[in-house]
């Protein structure tokens, strides 16, 4: 398979050593740091906030990739990418106008990107697709780590890929919920570049965190 970029969620990292982790899973091989932003209405889970991204942003160079799960979304685009986010990802439903915030993020000299839940259709990104350069696909329903795989999103992933190739653009296309080392290689195989991985990046403690990388990416 082709080899996909990891993005481990922090998620599942182990809280009161945050720092220490996001370096670890650096030094380990992550393409890009995944950070999933809860607020307890949109998704029914809090997490964390702009202070802790930065806080978070001395301890690696590699992209942050900001999953913002909260609504009303608009008023907090500013302070994550003031905390250091490189990629912002937006859900449509968390907004009255989804186009706008993704004109917003890129105006914040961000990247842009939108996230399809498993129950919302393909058909949201057809008027967005020179917007966007993330198109996320929740192969779990959002708010927890832990989560089983949903396997009839691949068939999402596959229709994003082919209307990424009828834009002509390049965007890249995440799968998040649920990978495992097996579940990776049916979402790369459907098209997916970018996987986002919690339990099984930060599975076993840092000794571990390398051969889990490897393991996503197919190298083992
Ligand atoms: O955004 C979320 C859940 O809402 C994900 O990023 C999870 O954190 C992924 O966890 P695993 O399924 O990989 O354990």
């Amino acid at each position: 398979m082709a080899t996909p970029l990891i993005s481990p969620s922090i998620l599942s990292a182990d809280f009161a050593r945050l720092g220490e982790e996001v370096r670890a899973v650096d030094q380990a091989g992550a393409d890009w740091i995944h950070i999933d932003v809860m607020d307890g209405h949109f998704v029914p889970n809090l997490t964390i906030g702009p202070d802790v991204v930065k806080a978070l942003r001395p301890h690696s160079d590699k992209t942050f990739d900001v999953h913002l799960m909260i609504s009303p979304v608009d008023p907090y685009l500013e302070a994550f990418a003031e905390a250091g986010a490189d990629i912002i990802t937006v859900h449509p439903e968390a907004g009255p106008h989804v186009h706008r915030t993704l004109q917003a993020i890129r105006a914040l000299g961000k990247k842009a990107g939108v996230v399809l839940n498993p129950g919302t259709p393909v058909e949201v990104l057809d008027n967005l697709m020179d917007l966007v350069d993330l198109i996320l696909v929740m192969s779990v329903n959002p708010g927890f780590g832990g989560q089983s795989f949903i396997h009839s999103q691949l068939d999402k992933v596959r229709a994003i890929r082919g209307m990424i190739e009828r834009a002509g653009r390049d965007i890249h296309l995440e799968v998040d919920g649920g990978v495992n080392p097996e579940t990776a290689k049916l979402c790369v195989d459907a098209g997916a570049d970018v996987l986002v991985a919690g339990s099984a990046t930060f599975k076993g403690g840092p000794s571990q965190y390398a051969a889990n990388i490897a393991a996503l990416k197919g190298e083992v």
